[in-house]
């Protein structure tokens, strides 16, 4: 309900259009998916995510979600030790094929779920809500930062994967020990290799259309490609995600659940499929 969309502090959806006019713009995400109305579109190619030994740099509770960070960047900050300089040989999480053309890099993963089973992602299949939704935010390495691609059109891509219901998936469990340490706004810890691409189904078969970020500031400049194979999630491991706080430390604990942006207008927009 709304009332559980306004939390401690921050504001919900439904409060967003004020601060940040993006939120009634014409190509806004989350959107409901139609498989039926989607079309196929056989010169989309296949996906394409090269995982390299990259550095996954931490895991981090933002107060909205929980996000894994990986090292995209090659300034000198990041390949310092903290007295002697040494050469780092980066490697970076890419995502090529697709819709998009290019290279884009891996930033971040994090999810959104909900208080209950019945609803927690942000994009809708059929009107139909999963219990959380994955989201792996990559950028184009044509502009020089993630900060410089979020504001271009072509700037970010962002695979959205559904998690339903099921048996207890071991590739979450690495994550969900960690948030014990990241248990309220602003902690972080320290989280080693960790390749995301465990993370996703056997299928890579996906839709895709032009959209936003989901969350303020909603900026008009991510192509989302949302799987069509949702991976498993068990009550007792949902119940981890729950356990986390949107609150800081010392201030009145409020639980993460609801952190999901409900479905916008499609205004038009084509939804494409990558399968019959
Ligand atoms: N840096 N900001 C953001 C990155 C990704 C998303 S989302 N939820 O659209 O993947 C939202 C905001
Ligand atoms: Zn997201």
């Amino acid at each position: 309900s709304r009332g559980e969309q306004r939390r401690a502090g921050g504001l919900g959806p439904d409060t967003w259009a004020a601060d940040f006019p993006l939120a009634n713009g014409p190509r806004q995400s989350p959107i409901n998916i139609i498989p039926k109305e989607a079309h196929y579109d056989p010169s989309l190619k296949a996906l394409k995510i090269r995982y390299d030994p990259s550095n996954t740099k931490g895991i981090l509770n933002n107060g909205h979600s929980f996000q894994v960070d990986f090292v995209d960047d090659t300034d000198s900050s990041s390949q310092q030790t903290s007295t002697v300089p040494h050469p780092v040989i980066l490697y970076y999480t890419t995502l090529t094929g697709g819709p998009i053309s290019g290279v884009y890099r891996l930033k971040q993963f994090h999810f959104h779920w909900g208080g209950s089973d019945n609803r927690g992602s942000e994009h809708t299949l059929n009107g139909i809500k999963f219990p959380c939704e994955l989201h792996l935010v990559h950028w184009n390495t044509k502009y020089p930062s993630f900060g410089e691609a979020a504001e271009k059109p072509d700037g970010l891509a962002v695979v959205g994967v559904f998690l339903k219901i099921g048996a207890a998936n071991p590739r979450l469990q690495k994550v969900l020990d960690a948030l014990d340490a990241i248990k309220t706004k602003g902690k972080q810890t320290t989280f080693a290799n960790f390749d995301p691409k465990t993370l996703l189904p056997g299928s890579l078969d996906y839709w895709t259309y032009e959209g936003s970020l989901t969350t303020p500031p909603l900026l008009e400049s991510v192509t989302w490609i949302v799987l069509k194979e949702p991976i498993s999630i068990s009550p007792a491991q949902m119940a981890k995600f729950r356990s986390l706080l949107f609150t800081g430390d010392g201030e009145a604990p409020c639980y993460m659940v609801d952190n999901y942006r409900p479905p916008q207008p499609l205004k038009g927009r084509l939804v494409r499929a990558s399968f019959k």
